[in-house]
């Protein structure tokens, strides 16, 4: 048996950082939202107990370091499943980009896994189990609109932003999630307004939305990595509503109206940056 799951990358519309934690995480409260930018996830079911994964990119690891093998034994372990399952990815988010692709990976093979071996467990059940894999798993889950509190497990789903395009611009490095966490200092970073983008998501007020957008991270990233603080004032200077880094970075999306727009903004980024994408969010509720 063979099925295939999608696996969206997600944005961030807001990531503010409330505290350290006495477990080594942060207390966040972080609004994200998926994009029609998405890997491919093939699940095979395969003789014996074994767990096999293969992702066709040279960064992703085909062992059980993988965050899709990570959630392939959780849920053989949760479920007490003896069958074995081969997961082939097919990458087309940029990896360490803070664009969740490899939680998504990991939300992917738990829906997966669940439709194969027709275990019946509810999306908030996956979840769940998902917490345990990597903190953006559980979003990962629904691939919506949500909060995210207590260190990003914690959703609450939202109304859908105003329908836009967005430009994802990726300068070519890779940024480690923990050690941009580590180089916080709380009482400089700035704080989004997080109820004013939750009302803006409510009354579908995209202009009230961009003007409210923002990442308590980019300090830290834009410090240890002034090309991405670069990116961002391009995209402002070129036109773009709101722009932010998403999650820990590199990536910065920018996002607007219309299709024109986006692409005159992406034609001026390219070959400035290594990796530029016009998606569109993909809660159409
Ligand atoms: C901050 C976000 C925003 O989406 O970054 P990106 O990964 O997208 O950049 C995520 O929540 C990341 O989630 P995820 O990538 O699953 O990270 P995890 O494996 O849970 O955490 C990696 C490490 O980051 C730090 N960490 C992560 C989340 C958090 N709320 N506080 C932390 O201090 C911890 O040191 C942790 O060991
Ligand atoms: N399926 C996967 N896809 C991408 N990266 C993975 C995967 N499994 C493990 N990783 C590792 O996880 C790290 C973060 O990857 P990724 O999820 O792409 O970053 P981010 O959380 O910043 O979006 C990388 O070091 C990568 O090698």
């Amino acid at each position: 048996m063979v099925l295939f799951e999608r696996a969206p990358a997600k944005i961030n519309l807001s990531l503010d950082v409330l505290g350290k934690r006495d477990d080594g995480y942060h207390e966040v409260e972080m609004i994200m939202t998926a994009v029609d930018l998405a890997d491919r996830v093939e699940l095979y079911s395969v003789y014996g107990d074994m767990i096999e994964v293969s992702a066709d990119n040279q960064y992703v690891p085909n062992d059980e370091r993988n965050l899709a093998y990570k959630a392939a034994l959780a849920f053989k372990n949760k479920y007490q499943i003896n069958y074995g399952v081969r997961i082939e990815i097919e990458k087309n988010i940029p990896v360490s980009a803070g664009l969740g692709g490899g939680s998504s990976d990991a939300a992917a093979v738990l829906r997966g896994l669940n439709r194969m071996w027709s275990v019946g467990a509810s999306l908030e059940e996956l979840a769940e189990l998902g917490a345990g894999i990597g903190s953006d798993v559980p979003f990962c889950i629904y691939s919506t609109t949500a909060l995210g509190t207590g260190h990003g497990e914690k959703i609450r789903e939202l109304a859908a932003p105003p329908p836009c395009f967005v430009i994802l611009a990726k300068p070519n490095i890779g940024i480690s999630t923990r050690s941009i966490f580590q180089k916080i200092n709380i009482e400089e970073i700035m704080h989004p307004d997080t109820n004013e983008i939750i009302r803006a998501l409510e009354e579908k007020n995209f202009s009230n939305l961009c003007a409210n957008i923002g990442n308590a991270l980019e300090t830290v990233t834009f410090s240890l990595c002034p090309n991405v603080q670069h990116i961002k004032e391009r995209m402002v200077q070129a036109g773009a509503s709101g722009v932010l880094m998403s999650g820990s970075g590199p990536t910065v999306a920018g996002l607007v109206e219309h299709y024109s727009k986006a692409k005159r903004i992406y034609n001026g980024l390219r070959g400035f940056c290594d990796e530029v994408y016009i998606v569109q969010l993909l809660d159409r509720r």
